[in-house]
């Protein structure tokens, strides 16, 4: 292609959802964006510039859409682009597994009267199910370029570049029947505006109520011409007793159901799992893990009932034997049943045991256990104490010697040998500005000062405590993402969402939420309502500690006793529930229908998990370390001039009478604001040295924690806010939520004074 032709246009990637577009993306540009097996990951668009063509091809991932008559934010982007953007190429990528979803929207294009290459990803997928497409006869009918590929793979990435330059409209014109088509023509006549793309597309559009286009034009075109399309949808809607855009789908749908008969080729052998792997899952892990579920969960039973009634201990095993046994047999056997019948891969066994309305919920907790074991107590327990105790260590005293056999299994008994007697960075570094300035010095105490030095405190902090919990954590989520066991859970929790005006879809960003507040409150724009947006923005806001800050409480109240992190839990989970529920019912809006493809249950590719955890936690330091900073210097600057002071004062009566707490807690709800978790190890501080050797009182503890995890996570998350809801709400939101976090704080206090 010649520098000229380069020049002149760009390339947007556009298809439905989880189709490979960000893969196909990455391999284009050599930039990368998140991908992971759920629908929805790209809420986005990015861009980048083409590698293989000649530097100047401008490439555009876009957020995936089911239609281009979108019905959320997110699918809005890719239809607002094209719509607005003159000569661009389209490359629509399909799951050619799905090719009947994917041709629905090239008859929207083919509409539109835009250039497209049609890319038939994920072949793999296609041919292991036993299935085949006739490219050829695809390519005749449509007339356009059809490639194949597998962008995991790197396949089809060339043919694709070849393919870019010879774009054509697809030969694809869909007759809606005579009534319709009327209606179209006449809109077509009224539109009398500059259009980029044909109006014949604009009028089906506007015949099917596409709201959001209809705001797009209000600057475009006059009132009555507005009003005069309203009365043309209507004339035609008499005649119908079904929504104009249900009839039009249907037409829609049929005319692609023909053409992907005519594509589409008999069924060839499918794949089948290996018959050692498949004897193992059978006869081995299935029992094996069903009977462990079985046991473990009536051996917590007996334990709960022998707190009321004495059980003897080999009464308490004999039953739980009994249990284990049964859940065994009853799951080994379904599985095996069912497996027999429909000849299921492995893979897809295990697909569906995770929606299994028996099955699901142990193997949530399974999960569960298992994130706990990784992020809970070897990233924020062994991790942190390696970074913050070993590495970083304290600017005054020495911290311990830094032991590099602990963390090396199998040679415990070299010690002697590799024992290096290691202070830790800060120390080292304490007394190498001891040697030019005194301790004393300001300087000095703006660095290394232990309750608000920025070497000593912030960067310690956001490195050594907060830096192994997130990235443990985004290791994890990725796990889950890429295996595609998240949309699963979201059909599992779809109902109780329903109740707090969400749906199952929401629980994407709640659970992203878990790791990190701010990136979560970004994907709420999966969500399909305004209604649904603003209330995830509020509960992930309230109600769902981020990672970082669920370690350091997790850590501070499971040291004290779990059954106060247990009331934690109960209270803040309620909390959602309650204020979900309130808002559901207080927001004008609907709910939105549940409507989410579930993706094929896959092995995660490590290298994506990596690259993905890298990416995410370099987003995170590069948010969270200016910041944690910035409020460590407010802190110093706000202690030296005796700000803190004043405001302890100011806020005395509601911390002291209110909540009960120490004044010396003011300042740990002041940096709350800051980040929550860097507040709550404030407080907890300060709890130990009010407590003396008394120890700390668990409950000024727990209704503090409650109060800081309430309130709004962090300056950042607030930022983000305001990006996604607006000044107004997101103010709205705040001066819902201080006032809250504080009454429930009271209301608590008063609960846990009467025991
Ligand atoms: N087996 C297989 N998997 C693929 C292929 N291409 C992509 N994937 C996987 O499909 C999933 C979705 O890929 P993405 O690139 O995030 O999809 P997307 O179209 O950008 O998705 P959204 O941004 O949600 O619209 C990921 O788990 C990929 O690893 C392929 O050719 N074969
Ligand atoms: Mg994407």
């Amino acid at each position: 292609m010649s520098q000229k032709a380069a020049d002149i246009y760009k390339v947007a990637l556009v298809g439905n959802p989880n189709v490979g577009k960000s893969v196909i993306f990455g391999l284009l540009t050599g930039k990368y964006v998140t991908v992971s097996n759920y629908p929805g990951t790209t809420v986005e668009v990015s861009k980048g510039i083409c590698k293989g063509l000649d530097g100047s091809v401008e490439i555009v991932d876009t957020p995936g859409a089911n239609s281009l008559i979108p019905l959320s934010e997110d699918e809005r982007v890719a239809r607002d682009m094209l719509l607005e953007e003159y000569d661009k190429h389209i490359v629509q990528v399909m799951d050619a597994k799905n090719l009947r979803r994917g041709l629905l929207i090239t008859t929207q294009i083919a509409e539109m009267g835009l250039p497209v290459v049609l890319v038939l990803n994920m072949w793999d997928e296609l041919l292991d199910r036993g299935m085949n497409i006739d490219i050829a006869a695809l390519q005749k009918i449509v007339n356009v370029p059809v490639i194949k590929a597998i962008a995991t793979h790197r396949t089809g990435v060339s043919a694709l570049l070849g393919a870019i330059p010879s774009a054509k409209v697809p030969n694809l014109s869909i007759d809606y029947g005579i009534l319709i088509e009327e209606g179209i023509l006449k809109i077509e006549k009224v539109l009398t505006m500059d259009a980029r793309i044909n109006k014949r597309a604009l009028a089906i559009m506007l015949l099917s109520r596409d709201e959001a286009l209809e705001d797009n034009l209000r600057d475009k075109l006059t009132h009555e011409i507005l009003m005069e399309i309203q009365g043309i949808r209507d004339d035609v809607q008499k005649h119908f007793s079904n929504p104009l855009s249900y009839v039009i789908n249907i037409k829609r749908v049929s005319f692609v159901d023909k053409l992907t008969k005519k594509v589409s080729i008999a069924h060839i052998q499918k794949k089948e799992t290996h018959p050692l792997i498949r004897g193992v899952f059978f006869y081995f892990l299935v029992p094996l893990v069903s009977f462990l579920v079985g046991y473990r969960l009536m051996a917590l039973l007996m334990y709960l009932i022998s707190a009321g009634f004495q059980t003897s201990d080999v009464f308490s095993l004999a039953v739980s034997l009994i249990a284990g046994g049964i859940s065994a047999s009853y799951f080994s056997s379904s599985v095996y049943l069912k497996n027999r019948k429909a000849k299921l891969t492995v893979s897809e066994i295990l697909g569906s045991i995770t929606m299994h309305p028996l099955a699901a919920f142990p193997i949530l907790i399974i999960i569960l256990w298992i994130v706990y074991k990784l992020v809970g107590e070897f990233g924020a327990g062994t991790c942190v104490d390696f970074f913050e105790n070993k590495i970083f260590g304290n600017s005054l005293n020495p911290s311990g010697g830094f032991d590099i056999a602990l963390y090396i299994p199998f040679v415990r008994k070299s010690y002697h040998i590799l024992h290096v007697d290691f202070q830790g960075f800060n120390y080292y570094l304490g007394l190498l500005t001891q040697k030019v300035i005194s301790k004393d010095n300001i300087i000095f105490e703006l660095f290394f000062n232990e309750q608000s030095g920025l070497i000593q405190v912030g960067l310690t902090y956001a490195i050594a405590i907060v830096f192994p919990i997130v990235g443990f954590f985004f290791l994890a989520f990725g796990i889950m993402e890429d295996s595609g066991y998240l949309p699963r859970l979201a059909v599992m929790v779809d109902k109780v969402f329903k109740q707090i005006g969400l749906n199952g879809k929401a629980i994407l960003p709640m659970v992203l939420g878990l790791g990190c507040d701010t990136m979560a409150t970004l994907t709420t724009r999966i969500l399909n309502t305004k209604k649904e947006r603003i209330i995830a923005t509020l509960l992930l806001a309230l109600a769902i500690p981020c990672s970082a800050q669920l370690g350091v409480i997790a850590g501070v109240l499971g040291r004290i006793s779990g059954i106060y992190f247990a009331i934690y839990a109960f209270i803040i989970c309620t909390q959602l529930l309650f204020v979900g529920y309130l808002s559901s019912k207080v927001l004008p809006g609907d709910p939105s229908d549940f409507l989410m493809e579930i993706p094929p249950f896959r092995m995660p590719k490590l290298s994506n998990i990596f690259i993905k955890t890298f990416y995410r936690v370099h987003w995170f330091l590069k948010e969270a370390v200016p910041l944690f900073m910035i409020g460590t210097l407010a802190l110093f600057i706000a202690t030296k001039l005796g700000v803190l002071s004043f405001v302890e004062k100011m806020g005395a009566p509601v911390i002291k009478n209110f909540l009960g707490l120490p004044i010396e807690t003011t300042h740990g709800f002041i940096l709350g604001f800051l980040r929550r978790d860097y507040g709550a190890v404030s407080i907890f501080d300060a709890l130990q040295e009010k407590g003396g050797n008394a120890g700390i009182d668990p409950k000024q503890l727990l209704v503090s924690l409650v109060v800081i995890t309430l309130f709004i996570p962090c300056l950042a998350n607030f930022f983000v806010m305001i990006k996604e809801q607006g000044t107004k709400n997101a103010f709205l939101m705040f001066a819902f939520i201080l006032p809250y976090s504080i009454l429930i704080g009271g209301i608590l206090r008063i609960i846990l004074q009467q025991f």
